[in-house]
């Protein structure tokens, strides 16, 4: 599972818990403007927007999970199983394969408006990058200072759905989630009120009532209501190390803990757990990608602004995985 959100407060930013059972070799990796990017069906992309984000680099090749381009567009692929929908190639259309739908509509767009004119004619198509690599299937949030959308291909179309809440989950389709958030609309981080029976006196014997019955499991739609109160109802600073700070609170309010969350024993009879691998913040508008990591807490940042970004290659760093703790003695 997965969850995406964007957060303002002086600054503009986005980002998402990767949540899985395994992981690939990714790494926070920055695509430079001039470095061509090979396309499928469409021309290959030789001059596009520089974008920073996390990504599995595969011959060259950056499949990334989530990224931020200089113009602070940002978006996330997440886990949409049984709904991702990827069409044969269609004539006439812009045929772009899920994998490169980050690349094709980060490296050309610098907003939400001019995404949408994009995707107007796009077509995510069912080719797959490799036989090892076959499609996720995938739904992505979109975003800029802005706005926010949730992008779907399901088997009734290509659909952009405005997305007023500006966070994501997994299954179902996004409307679903819109509906289901409404079964929460009295929930508050105030005290409780009590309306059942106001003449009889109720003794709120504790602090956060107001928010009882917001659902702390891992499914997705609870996922959706768990961080959509933390973040509608997030107090922060306006500094960057505030900001941040409250920003991986509200994705840690939805964060996997290994063992919660079983699938079952694999090959050699380990049993398997779906964790919280990574999570980001990336600052929309200064292009810095900060994460953490499931054992290590100490923030990690990179700033897409101190490599070349008019550069051909592609520069990568290593995942600071490790807990990093300072000793006091
Ligand atoms: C698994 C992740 C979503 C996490 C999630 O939501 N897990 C809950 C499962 S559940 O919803 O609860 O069932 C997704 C998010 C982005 C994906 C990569 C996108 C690029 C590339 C595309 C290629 O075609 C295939 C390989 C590739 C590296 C992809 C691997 C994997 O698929 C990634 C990491």
């Amino acid at each position: 599972m997965c969850t995406a959100a964007t957060f303002h407060t002086k600054d503009h930013y986005f980002g998402r818990n990767l949540d899985l059972e395994f992981s690939y070799h990714e790494q926070v990796t920055v695509l430079p403007r001039n470095r061509t990017v090979p396309m499928r069906v469409m021309e290959d992309m030789k001059q596009h927007y520089a974008m920073i984000g996390m990504a599995f680099v595969v011959d060259g090749f950056p499949l990334y999970y989530d990224a931020t381009n200089e113009h602070g567009l940002s978006m996330a692929g997440l886990n949409f199983p049984g709904n991702a929908y990827y069409a044969p190639v269609c004539d006439g259309k812009d045929n772009v394969a899920s994998f490169e739908v980050i690349l094709w509509l980060l490296g050309q767009c610098r907003t939400v408006a001019e995404a949408r004119e994009k995707i107007e004619n796009m077509n995510i198509c069912d080719i797959v990058f490799s036989p090892e690599l076959p499609a996720s299937p995938l739904h992505w949030m979109l975003a800029d200072r802005e706005e926010c959308v949730v992008l779907e291909q399901t088997k009734s179309g290509l659909r952009v759905h405005e997305n007023p809440v500006g966070v994501m989950t997994n299954n179902p389709t996004f409307d679903y989630h819109m509906t289901h958030l409404a079964d929460y609309m009295n929930v508050s981080g105030d005290p409780g009120v009590n309306r059942m029976m106001p003449q009889t006196e109720l003794n709120q014997y504790s602090r956060g009532m107001g928010g009882f019955g917001i659902p702390g499991d891992l499914s997705s739609a609870s996922r959706f209501v768990k961080v959509a109160f933390t973040k509608m109802n997030s107090v922060s600073g306006s500094g960057e190390s505030e900001s941040i700070s409250q920003f991986f609170k509200i994705l840690g309010s939805v964060e996997q803990q290994r063992g919660c969350c079983r699938l079952g024993k694999d090959e050699n009879g380990n049993e398997q757990c779906e964790y919280t691998i990574y999570s980001s913040c990336c600052n929309m508008d200064k292009g810095i990608y900060y994460y953490t990591t499931y054992e290590n807490s100490q923030i990690t940042g990179v700033n897409m602004h101190h490599t070349d970004l008019d550069g051909t290659e592609l520069t990568v760093f290593d995942l600071v995985k490790g807990q990093q703790i300072r000793m006091e003695n």
